[in-house]
C-alpha cells in the first residue's frame, strides 16, 4: 500500500489530510506528540469524519496509525524512507521543531531510494512549505543535499477547511464544516489526490484565502472576544460586527483585485460564501481558537500587517484593517501563551514598539498610528 506520513494529528490533520491519503487509498502514519490520540490511532486503525450539518453525514476513515515523534523517533525515520509524501498541519511555529528528524527522514531515505518524495506544509502561513524546506536544509550533510534532486520536492499550499476544536473527548472523530480546498503549487506530474488541486502559481490562491477567510476570521474572532462572546456563528449575530467584517473584507479585496486582477463581482461572491461558512451554526467555533496565537498574527505576513501595509502601498483604505490590528492587541485571553506574552509586552513597551517588533511597521508609520487611535478608542 502507498504511503502517506503527516505530522500532527489534530483538526486538519485527521479532519482533512490525513482523510484525503486514506480516501486515495494511501495508508496514512500521523505523527504527534499526543500521546492519548497516538495510541488510540494505533488501536482503532479508523475513526470518522462528520459534516457539520443536519444531517451530520459521516465518512468512516480507514487505514490509519500513528508514531510519537518523542519516543519513537527511528520508527518515524523508517516511516519517511517508505513514504510518498510527507505533509504537515503542525502549527507555522512548529516546523522548525519538527524539521531536524524530518531531515533525518530524508539522510536514511536518499541512501536508500531513489523514489520520489513530496513534502507539503499544509498551514496558513504563505510559502509554509519553503519555511520547512530551509529548516531541514540547515539539518542535512553537503552530501545528502546533494542527492535531493529529482529525489525529494518541496511544493506549497494553501489549505481551507473550517476544522473547530473537538467537543468530544477520548474519541478520534472530527467534525468538519462540508467545504474544503487543498490548493498545491507544482509543476510535476505527481501521484493524484482525491480533492488536491494543482496550479502553477499559488500566490493569488493563498493570499485571496488568507486575506479573505482568515482575515475575516480573525476580525470576528478579535471584535467577538471584546464583546464577550464564545463563538463564531454567535459573533456574527452582531450587526454591528458583520459590518465591521464586511467593510475590512472591502479592503482586502480591494488590494487582491488590484494586484491579481480579480474579477470584482466574483470576489464579492466568494467574500459572501465565507461569511455564509463562518455563520455555520453546527461548528460551534470558539472565538479563542481563531483567535489563537495573536503574535503569528500580527507578523508582517500574516492576514491583518500584510494586507494593510499592500493596501497602504497601492494607495487603498486600509482604516478597517487597523482597527483589526487594534481589537487584537486587545485579545488577552489568559490561556493563550502568546496573548499573554503580548499583554506583557504592551504592558512594558507600549503599543508602538510592540508593532515594530511584531508587526515590523515604523513607529511613525501611517498605519501605526491609525492602529493606536483605534486602540486608545476600544480599550
Ligand atoms: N483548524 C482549521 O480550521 C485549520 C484550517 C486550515 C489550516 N489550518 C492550519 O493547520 C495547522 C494545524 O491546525 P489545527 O487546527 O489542526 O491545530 P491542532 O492544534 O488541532 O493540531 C496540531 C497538532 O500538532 C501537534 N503538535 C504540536 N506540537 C507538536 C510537536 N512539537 N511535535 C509533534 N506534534 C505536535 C498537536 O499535538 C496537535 O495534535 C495550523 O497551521 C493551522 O493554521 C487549520
Ligand atoms: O489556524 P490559524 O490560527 O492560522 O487561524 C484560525 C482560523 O482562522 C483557521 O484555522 C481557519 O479555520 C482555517 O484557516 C479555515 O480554512
Amino acid at each position: 500500500m502507498k504511503q502517506a506520513v503527516h505530522f500532527g494529528a489534530g483538526n486538519i490533520g485527521r479532519g482533512f489530510i490525513g482523510a484525503l491519503f486514506s480516501q486515495s487509498g494511501y495508508h496514512v502514519t500521523f505523527v504527534d506528540l499526543a500521546e492519548q490520540i497516538i495510541n488510540q490511532l494505533n488501536e482503532d486503525h479508523s475513526y470518522h469524519v462528520k459534516l457539520a450539518t443536519d444531517q451530520q453525514e459521516t465518512t468512516e476513515i480507514n487505514n490509519v496509525s500513528g508514531l510519537n515523534n518523542m519516543t519513537q523517533e527511528q520508527e518515524v525515520i523508517e516511516t519517511i524512507t517508505n513514504a510518498t509524501y510527507l505533509t504537515t498541519a503542525i502549527g507555522p511555529n512548529i516546523l522548525p521543531k519538527i524539521a531536524p528528524l524530518i531531515a533525518r527522514g530524508i539522510s536514511q531515505r536518499v541512501q536508500n531510494t531513489d523514489d520520489k518524495l513530496y513534502v507539503i506544509a499544509c498551514e496558513n502561513q504563505i510559502g509554509a512549505t519553503d519555511i520547512l524546506k530551509e529548516h531541514i536544509l540547515e539539518n542535512l550533510d553537503e552530501a545528502t543535499k546533494e542527492k535531493l534532486d529529482e529525489r525529494v520536492y518541496f511544493f506549497n499550499s494553501a489549505v481551507d477547511r473550517i476544522v473547530p476544536i473537538q467537543d468530544n473527548q477520548g474519541s478520534l472523530d472530527v467534525l468538519v464544516e462540508p467545504y474544503f480546498e487543498w490548493v498545491v503549487e507544482t509543476s510535476e506530474d505527481i501521484p493524484s489526490i482525491e480533492g488536491m488541486t494543482i496550479v502553477d502559481e499559488l500566490a493569488p490562491f493563498i493570499e485571496r484565502k488568507l486575506f479573505t477567510v482568515n482575515t475575516g476570521h480573525a476580525v470576528i474572532a478579535y471584535f467577538g472576544y471584546i464583546a464577550g462572546k464564545s463563538t463564531i456563528d454567535q459573533t456574527l449575530a452582531d450587526e454591528e460586527i458583520t459590518s465591521q467584517v464586511q467593510e475590512t473584507l472591502k479592503e482586502t479585496g480591494d488590494y487582491l483585485i488590484q494586484q491579481y486582477g480579480l474579477n470584482r463581482e466574483e470576489h464579492l461572491q466568494y467574500i459572501e460564501k465565507i461569511i455564509g461558512r463562518f455563520k455555520n451554526p453546527y461548528l460551534n467555533d470558539g472565538v479563542t481558537r481563531v483567535g489563537r496565537a495573536p503574535m503569528r498574527k500580527l507578523g508582517p505576513e500574516d492576514r491583518l500587517v500584510r494586507p494593510a501595509t499592500e493596501a497602504k502601498k497601492a494607495g487603498l483604505s486600509y482604516t478597517n484593517l487597523a482597527k483589526a490590528i487594534a481589537a487584537a492587541l486587545l485579545f488577552d485571553f489568559q490561556e493563550d501563551d502568546e496573548a499573554v506574552k503580548l499583554q506583557g509586552m504592551i504592558k512594558e513597551q507600549g503599543v508602538a514598539k510592540v508593532l515594530k517588533e511584531v508587526s515590523g511597521l515604523d513607529e511613525d508609520s501611517g498605519i501605526t498610528k491609525e492602529v493606536i487611535k483605534h486602540y486608545e478608542s476600544l480599550k
